[in-house]
């Protein structure tokens, strides 16, 4: 198996890209978007850039079935710098279905491009000729990967073991693509179209792999991608055509988009000048109109708005089914910086409002500091009475035990699940 003079195996930038895109997280504990965002596969061509990203991603996201794997067949699992060879091909094995012989030529390849010894090359070679025969099998039987130290006791706090477990599961499965509508009017039409699925909320949902600019309905700017959880945060805010609403974190502006579509003046604000360029091409392309304002939320200022929509940045622990690097560059160290943010956010959020404005507060987090908390705390600071909407479509059981909604990754499995959310519809006191 081993040819030390045969030409390079097919598929071998993108796979080499894909473990250095592990290696980035896993190692150097950083985001995936910060590591392509930063141009690490802007040498690779298109074809082989989403390939290794595609890789980097499956691979993260099985890690855990991954090693199991690879522990029945070493006496010692091997170091780090190996390792993530071997990880990757056991998914291309196992989950991708791809053909054993490119797998192995590949991974013996890569040990030795990647610095590692002879004797690593030959135990790739052994280990994933029995994974090539026997892994496929052990495959759907193994439990799906366990969410990190620091995380998982605080979700089995706030749900049970039983759930957690659940939403291991969901992490697993990845996440379909969900789209928003422009005009919902069209809803029929554009499933149609789209051979997408109608959610009860009113998303559109496409279970099978797309590139997504090229879409019917992309172009014109009939639909935006966006989670079917994140879309029922500015439902509940329930903005109407002439009213003042504030998008206070708007980027990169799935909601602001949603609050446009409504023909209330938007003022959309983010202290990222980078990520508001997105709300800005956003807008352009789907032809709606906000204002825009970059400056941090806690200096704004301005005339007393009917509705605000607080989407505060948190852990984004709901998004791990999407971003499954997450788990790893995380550790838990921010939190308390971040709660102590998104509660002076609240208090910002208003002091904005008129006397009896409403106002969303929303985390795509599964932890209840960043969502059940924050709102009781805040209700009580603030005289804050919940208005108890009903969206489209939202069974009753999502309802959280403080009040508003409490979405997990496990909801809905038969249709794909949803990211983790906690939501809740607030008004200040006359
Ligand atoms: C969860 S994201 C918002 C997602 C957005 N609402 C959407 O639906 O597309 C949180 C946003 O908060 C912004 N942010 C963080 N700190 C901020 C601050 N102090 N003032 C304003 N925006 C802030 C971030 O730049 C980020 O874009």
């Amino acid at each position: 198996m081993v040819r030390p003079h045969s030409p390079p195996p097919t598929g071998l930038p993108a796979r080499q890209a894909a473990v250095m895109l592990m290696r980035g997280v896993l190692e150097e504990k950083e985001q995936l978007s910060t590591l392509l965002g930063a141009g690490l596969l802007d040498r690779l061509e298109p074809a082989d850039r989403a390939r290794a990203q595609r890789l980097a991603v499956t691979t993260l996201r099985e890690l855990g079935r991954a090693d199991t794997v690879i522990s029945q067949f070493v006496d010692k699992m091997p170091p780090a710098k190996a390792i993530n060879v071997l990880r990757l091909a056991v998914v291309e094995l196992c989950v991708e279905g791809a053909a054993a012989h490119g797998v192995v030529d590949s991974a013996v390849n890569l040990m030795k491009r990647s610095g590692n010894s002879p004797r690593m090359a030959g135990l790739a070679n052994a280990v994933l000729r029995k994974v090539a025969t026997e892994g496929p099998q052990m495959w759907p039987d193994l439990p799906p990967s366990k969410l990190p130290k620091w995380l998982r006791p605080r979700i089995v706090h706030l749900l049970d073991e039983e759930q957690t477990q659940a939403i291991e599961a969901a992490h697993q499965a990845g996440a379909p693509l969900d789209l928003t509508l422009r005009d919902e009017a069209k809803t029929t039409e554009w499933a149609g179209r789209l051979g997408a699925e109608v959610l009860p909320t009113g998303s559109l949902r496409i279970a099978r792999n797309v590139q997504v600019s090229e879409l019917d309905g992309y172009e014109e700017g009939a639909w935006w991608v966006q989670d079917a959880a994140a879309a029922i945060a500015a439902q509940m805010l329930g903005a109407s055509k002439g009213e003042r609403v504030l998008d206070m974190c708007a980027a990169p502006g799935g909601k602001t988009m949603q609050l446009a579509a409504t023909g209330a003046e938007v003022v959309a604000l983010d202290v990222s000048s980078e990520r508001m360029a997105r709300v800005e091409q956003n807008l352009s392309r789907t032809g709606m109109v906000a204002d825009l304002v970059i400056e941090d939320a806690l200096n704004f200022d301005a005339p007393p708005f009917d509705a605000i929509l607080l989407d505060a940045p948190c852990s984004a622990t709901g998004t791990i089914r999407r971003h499954p690097d997450l788990p790893f560059v995380k550790n838990g160290s921010a939190m308390a910086e971040l709660c102590a943010l998104q509660s002076d956010m609240i208090d910002a959020a208003v002091s904005l409002l008129k006397p009896g404005g409403r106002l969303v507060y929303c985390t795509c987090s599964l932890l209840f500091d960043e969502g059940e908390r924050q709102a009781k705390t805040a209700m009580e600071r603030h005289g804050l009475v919940e208005i108890e909407t009903r969206p489209t479509g939202v069974p009753s059981e999502w309802r959280s035990r403080v009040g508003g909604l409490r979405i997990t990754p496990n909801l809905w499995p038969e249709r794909g699940g949803l990211d983790g959310f906690f939501m809740i519809a607030l008004r200040k006191p006359e």
